[in-house]
């Protein structure tokens, strides 16, 4: 993996099940289930990445499975391999439990061919029987439209469902056994940085450790850093960050040596952020072994306010830095970093990051602007997508760069793009729209940089969130929308109000004129925290069908009825998705417990 992490990707393992009826019957059927294995195996290949820009990876059992002897075989080749995700396929009847996959920690899917010759769906249906019954929900995948027994495609609707599930399956095979780095705790009383192990553990099967603040002050002290990469690093900085205005009064004001000096310790944290997340086998030249190894951190977060941040630069650079694409070392996976250790808000950047493969964005879900009050602070009315209203996304200056809106596709569109596709260009556009301000000293007395930029463009994206409900557990919200690009007559007099020193991203979700959807007022209203993780894209879906692998209930969301698509044993739970949900997370539980 690109950012060093302990443990094999996972692998898609492949199961074609037959009729193990041998004389006619299962001769028949052989090489066209091993044709829709193979089929599957290149969708997969051919769509699906990592996040560190490595191919996913199929295992197709080495038989066909007509019983229980080949299931276990069959079982036996994935655990060598690191199966993480696993897809049974046939085009026929099969004898349900006796090929089914028995593993509880494995996410499953079932893709019966809809054919008439021979009964794929019938079985499908025997089977995912089974598995609700005993207890191993599995999602279903059967074609709309019946196809002729020779017809080797795979029909756009199957296509989209074994997709949605194996990046799914996958996000949750690839957080598994990871940790969450929780560096210091509680920021500012936050309920999302009182970091719960229990949750990670059971329901994302991850660790979490932690590390006090002062780990960082002893390592900046004993130069516990690749000295080499601290001067590439500073001299890339000095030469690419451009310092902000400061808006501090001027008797606060750091001099030019005090700031220097804060380039300085923020680069410094910045490396050492990240050696306590992945490691770094330079430390190990240098004789600290211990420090040199890391904590296997897919996902972290600073606490910085209040004992750091009062006493030293805050961690706004660093964390900037982290979550974008991109540093003195060149074009990189993005880090998920959470400011203000809210690791809450951590999750839902991982499970972004995992599903697009792209930055993701960190933010305060800070106001709600109707109309009548841009109108009255502005003069000026919202137009466009804004007309309803917006949700200003704005925090202390940490958010990823990628966020600028300044990387480009073909057709010059704004979007944020896997780490592989971003370009030298859309990198001096993305500095070139930034300013690191000095931090706010009446929040932050040890000075520090903030990032700064406008989100310059119209992107589909989804913000999401995870909050922990005492008694219920963990629920997920999403709100699938668009960033707009505010007149700059407006958006100046409403950043000025705010903070001019902060990243400020302007949002609409998309309303349905129901519930939490009502209106843009109502979404904000309803946001469960002061934090939203921001994805590019429309991945409601997505996260919904992740969710429901993990158990993790959905409480709001306004993704197409018709996109959603959870194991079928939900069905057994009521008619109403969102009740059946609650219905069947409970009951199922979380599954590393
Ligand atoms: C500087 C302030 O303390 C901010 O960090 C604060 O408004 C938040 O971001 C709260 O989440
Ligand atoms: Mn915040």
């Amino acid at each position: 993996m690109t950012n060093r992490l302990i443990g094999r990707l996972p692998k898609v393992g492949i199961r074609p099940v037959i009729d193990g009826r041998e004389r006619g019957v299962r001769e028949s059927l052989e090489e066209q289930t091993m044709n829709m294995a193979k089929a599957a195996q290149k969708l997969i290949e051919d769509n699906l990445r990592f996040p560190g820009g490595e191919k996913i990876e199929c295992v197709i059992a080495d038989t066909t499975i007509g019983g229980v002897a080949e299931a276990a075989m069959c079982a036996d080749k994935f655990e060598k391999e690191g199966v993480g995700v696993s897809l049974t396929v046939t085009p026929c009847w099969c004898y349900g439990t006796e090929v089914m996959d028995a593993s509880p920690l494995i996410p499953k899917a079932v893709w019966g061919f809809n054919g008439t010759e021979r009964p794929g769906a019938v079985y499908l249906a025997a089977a995912l029987a089974g598995y609700t019954q005993k207890g191993l929900p599995a999602f279903g995948i059967y074609g709309r439209d019946v196809q002729d027994a020779g017809d080797q495609s795979i029909p756009e609707d199957v296509k989209e469902k074994i997709l949605r599930f194996v990046k799914s399956a996958l996000a949750v095979a690839q957080m598994k056994g990871k940790t969450y780095l929780s560096l210091g705790y509680t920021s500012m009383g936050i309920a999302g940085s009182m970091v719960n192990p229990d949750f990670f553990q059971d329901y994302l099967g991850m660790r979490t450790e932690f590390v006090d603040m002062t780990e960082v002050k002893r390592r900046i002290d004993e130069e516990i850093y690749d000295k080499e990469e601290y001067e590439k690093a500073l001299k890339w900085t000095r030469e690419n960050c451009i310092e902000g205005e400061d808006n501090n009064n001027v008797l606060v004001r750091g001099d030019r040596e005090r700031k220097d000096w804060e380039w300085e310790i923020v680069v410094k944290m910045t490396l050492i952020f990240r050696d306590l997340m992945i490691g770094n086998p330079k430390l190990k030249e240098a004789g600290f072994g211990e420090e040199a190894l890391g904590r296997n951190a897919i996902a972290g977060g600073f606490q910085g306010q209040r004992q750091w941040t009062d006493y030293y630069p805050n961690g706004d650079f660093s964390e900037t830095i982290l979550n974008s694409s991109f540093d003195w070392n060149g074009i990189r996976e993005a880090f998920v970093f959470a400011t203000e250790n809210d690791s809450l808000n951590a999750v839902p950047m991982l499970f972004g990051h995992l599903l697009t493969n792209t930055a993701q964005i960190f933010s305060d879900v800070r106001t709600y602007w109707s109309p009548d009050a841009v109108k009255r602070v502005t003069g000026k009315e919202l137009t466009g997508l804004a007309k309803f209203g917006i949700i200003h996304l704005i925090n202390s200056g940490s958010t990823t760069m990628d966020a600028t809106a300044q990387q480009k596709d073909e057709q010059g569109n704004p979007v944020m793009k896997p780490f592989w596709d971003v370009t030298e260009e859309d990198v001096t556009r993305c500095m070139e729209n930034t300013r690191f301000c000095p931090a706010n000293k009446g929040y932050f007395r040890g000075g520090g940089y903030s990032s700064q930029f406008k989100t310059e463009g119209e992107m589909p994206v989804t913000m999401s969130r995870i909050n922990l409900v005492k008694g219920q557990g963990p629920v997920l919200q999403i709100a699938e929308g668009y960033t707009v690009d505010l007149d700059e007559d407006i958006h100046k007099v409403l950043d000025k109000r705010t903070d001019p020193t902060w990243p400020t991203t302007w949002f609409v979700p998309k309303l349905t004129g129901k519930g939490a959807f009502k209106d843009v007022y109502s979404v904000m209203a309803n946001w469960g925290a002061n934090h939203g993780a921001i994805s590019y894209g429309h991945i409601g879906a997505d996260l919904i069908t992740m969710a429901s692998i993990l158990r993790i209930p959905v409480c709001m969301h306004n993704v197409d009825e018709e996109s959603i698509f959870r194991p079928s044993a939900w069905n057994a739970f009521g008619e109403d998705k969102e009740g059946a949900d609650y219905r069947a997370c409970d009951n199922f539980g979380p599954v590393y417990k």
